[in-house]
């Protein structure tokens, strides 16, 4: 890669789309992007530099906007701020690769064809995904475009941790566990240690609570189990979708309440969770600012669930020796950790307060010295992962 040589880097997820551009080989941030709340509330972009000075910011006051306006908007923001540079690459993130791709991959139009038939596993993503892969590269056809997919991480996960209690003849369809939100956990995974060394070969389980939410068990840096399985809607209730759900509720919605497929979809991915609990509203910062008690409860079911997530993560890693949380929620949250960090107590953990209050922001330790759990925020960096993994498929 010459110094002019960039690598751009897009990660469009269920309420946001995220975009990077690094610098040469050594993947240096020059600029990051995020336009939030796309589907709901005030959509807003903010850009910022490297030193996370804002550059650029936008709001559409008309209503929230969908990800193909987002993307146009983000694509002539890109092209008007690359400053002399030479995109080299785009890196995608790709929320599910199915069976066939557990690293990354370089996208043309047969891979696509292949990750259009998974749209039914993940429709609040892949149509999102794909579509700015296909238009850049009609746009561009001699840049490579990238994909990373989060279901790749899992791939290390033990049979039992992939299975369901399902005859093969089904299994064998590729209808198992997945996991997803694994480029997150892979940075977390890359990151802690640098910060810990000790947490190296570690017993972690990193909670990454987003619009999308989901906990993950490594060991030694490894997924061993996650919460999400054949699709992200499964384990912890989200912004919009529900969570684990005994199967017997989507056969008695057909059978008895008679409900189409389209209709149990659209209730389970966007219309429960955060949303569907309170009925008031998937984020987070709205409910926490509400004072309706049905705010509250969808609060609490959503801690009530990370601590039932987490024992059953530890039990999966034989003990618990560090948890991590992500995502905005994660980040942003410090009552949600806290609750989430009480109901732990019988794990060991200790929450330490003032760190836990404290308006610091990267990378941090809020446990207390003799907490026998060690408690971090990582803040999520998708793009960094995605980035390595392009300038890895560019360079073999
Ligand atoms: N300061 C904050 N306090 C509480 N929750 C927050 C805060 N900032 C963001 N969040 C929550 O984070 C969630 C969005 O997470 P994010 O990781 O950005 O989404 P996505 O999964 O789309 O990438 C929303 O529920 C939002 O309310
Ligand atoms: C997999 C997933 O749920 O992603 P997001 O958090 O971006 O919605
Ligand atoms: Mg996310």
């Amino acid at each position: 890669m010459a110094p002019r040589d960039c690598i751009v880097v897009i990660n469009a997820g269920s309420s946001s789309i995220k975009f990077s551009l690094y610098d040469g080989a050594a993947l240096d941030l020059a600029m990051r992007g995020k336009i939030e709340n796309l589907y709901a509330g005030v959509t807003r972009f903010v850009a910022q530099d490297a030193a996370g000075a804002v550059i650029d910011e936008h709001r559409w006051p008309d209503g929230p906007i969908d990800h193909a306006t987002g993307m146009r908007f983000l694509i002539d923001f890109a092209q008007s701020h690359l400053d002399g540079r030479r995109v080299v690459a785009v890196g995608h993130r790709i929320v599910h690769g199915g069976v066939d791709y557990s690293g990354p991959q370089l996208l043309t139009e047969a891979v696509l064809a292949r990750l259009d038939q998974l749209v039914p596993l993940a429709p609040l993503h892949l149509p999102h995904n794909l579509a700015p892969v296909r238009s850049m590269l009609a746009m561009a056809p001699q840049v490579p475009q990238v994909g990373c997919f989060d279901t790749a991480f899992h791939t290390s996960q033990p049979a039992a941790a992939q299975a369901f209690a399902l005859p093969p003849r089904i299994t064998d369809l590729g209808i198992r566990r997945y996991g997803f939100h694994g480029l997150s956990y892979e940075y977390i995974s890359s990151r802690l240690p640098q910060s810990d060394p000790q947490l190296a070969g570690a017993r972690v389980v990193a909670a990454h609570l987003g619009n999308g939410a989901s906990m993950c068990a490594m060991l030694a840096g490894r997924s061993v189990a996650s919460t999400m399985g054949f699709t992200a809607v499964d384990g912890l209730p989200m912004g919009t979708r529900c969570g684990a759900l005994d199967p017997g509720v989507v056969l008695y919605l057909i059978d008895e309440l008679g409900m189409d497929v389209a209709a149990v979809q659209k209730l389970l991915y966007q219309e429960s969770g955060l949303l569907g609990v309170s009925g008031l509203s998937s984020d987070m910062r709205t409910l926490e600012q509400s004072g309706d008690p049905r705010a509250k409860a969808a609060i609490a079911l959503m801690v009530y669930r990370i601590g039932r997530e987490l024992g059953s993560l530890a039990a999966a890693l034989g003990g618990l020796d560090a948890l991590v949380f992500s995502g905005g929620i994660g980040e942003n949250s410090k009552a949600l950790r806290a609750a989430v960090c009480r109901d732990a107590a019988w794990l060991g953990v200790r929450l330490d307060t003032a760190a836990n209050d404290s308006r610091a922001d990267g990378i941090r330790r809020i446990s207390t010295p003799d907490s026998s759990v060690a408690v971090w925020i990582v803040p999520a960096n998708e793009e960094l992962m995605i980035a390595r993994h392009t300038l890895d498929i560019l360079e073999h």
